[in-house]
């Protein structure tokens, strides 16, 4: 059995500030790094294996904070080291993708480490109009159901910016690719990444509907735990709605 840990990065500076942050790169803030360490001694008793993550540093720093109590230590891979093509593992010396691995590591310190892949497809929503703006002040300019619906509906996103289904669109395939695989070799693996691109993986994996998605909205730094038995990914921590268990 092996698990997977989806976590929402622990409170931003923006998030504070009710401010929309999307790809604008905001730091933690110190209840953000609590939050963090928490999160990080919750998820202690499971020997993480790989981590994935964002290319956005509130979501990074959240992932070291919680990685800094595993016993082995995170190190940042290449995206382009996935599955198969240089992913650190302990093929033999001359196995078939060795020459390729260039992020093999000394075997006395590849067992302490926990490979870190970051990629875009798991940033935070790109905000277009809104991005950067206090949420109050565009709920005063485009009245409060406007930013509602675009912040919620699947279909529809702010002007110049994504929707929750474009966010689908770059960070399921990159689960699927990338994540299960890690999953189906047996490892325990973590992502850490936003509010947005978790609520696209979660409809994906339980099968959520366009509706019922509205109602999902995730807490910084509280881990959403799936174990993977057979070919099924069941959520093992109640506090959202019924998990539907689906095939991958
Ligand atoms: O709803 C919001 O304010 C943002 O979408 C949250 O994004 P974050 O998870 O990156 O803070």
């Amino acid at each position: 059995m092996s698990y997977l840990i989806l976590v929402r990065h622990g409170e931003s500076g923006w998030n504070v500030d009710g401010r929309f942050g999307g790809w604008v790169d905001v730091p933690l803030t110190g209840k953000g790094i609590e939050e963090s360490l928490l999160c990080a001694a919750e998820l202690e008793a499971i020997g993480l294996d790989i981590a994935f993550t964002s290319k956005l540093v509130r979501a990074q720093e959240t992932l070291f904070l919680i990685l800094s109590k595993q016993a082995k230590i995170g190190v940042f891979v290449h995206e382009a080291a996935g599955a198969g093509e240089g992913r650190v593992d302990s093929g033999d010396e001359n196995g078939p993708d060795k020459k390729e691995n260039r992020y093999s590591y000394p075997s006395k310190i590849e067992k302490s480490l926990i490979p870190i892949y970051s990629s875009e497809a798991l940033n935070e929503r790109y905000y277009g109009i809104l991005q950067g703006n206090k949420k109050d002040k565009m709920k005063e300019k485009y009245g409060e159901e406007q930013i509602l619906h675009w912040c919620r509906s699947f279909d529809e996103g702010p002007p110049e910016g994504e929707s929750l289904k474009d966010i689908y669109r770059r960070s399921v395939p990159y689960f699927e690719k990338e994540i299960i695989p890690a999953l189906q070799e047996g490892k325990n693996v973590i992502v850490c990444a936003h509010q947005n691109s978790l609520r696209a993986l979660i409809k994906h994996i339980e099968g959520i509907s366009n509706e019922d998605i509205r109602k999902i909205r995730l807490a910084n730094a509280r881990p959403v735990i799936y174990t993977l038995s057979g070919d099924r990914l069941v959520r093992e921590n109640a506090e959202m709605d019924p998990a539907v268990k689906r095939k991958i």
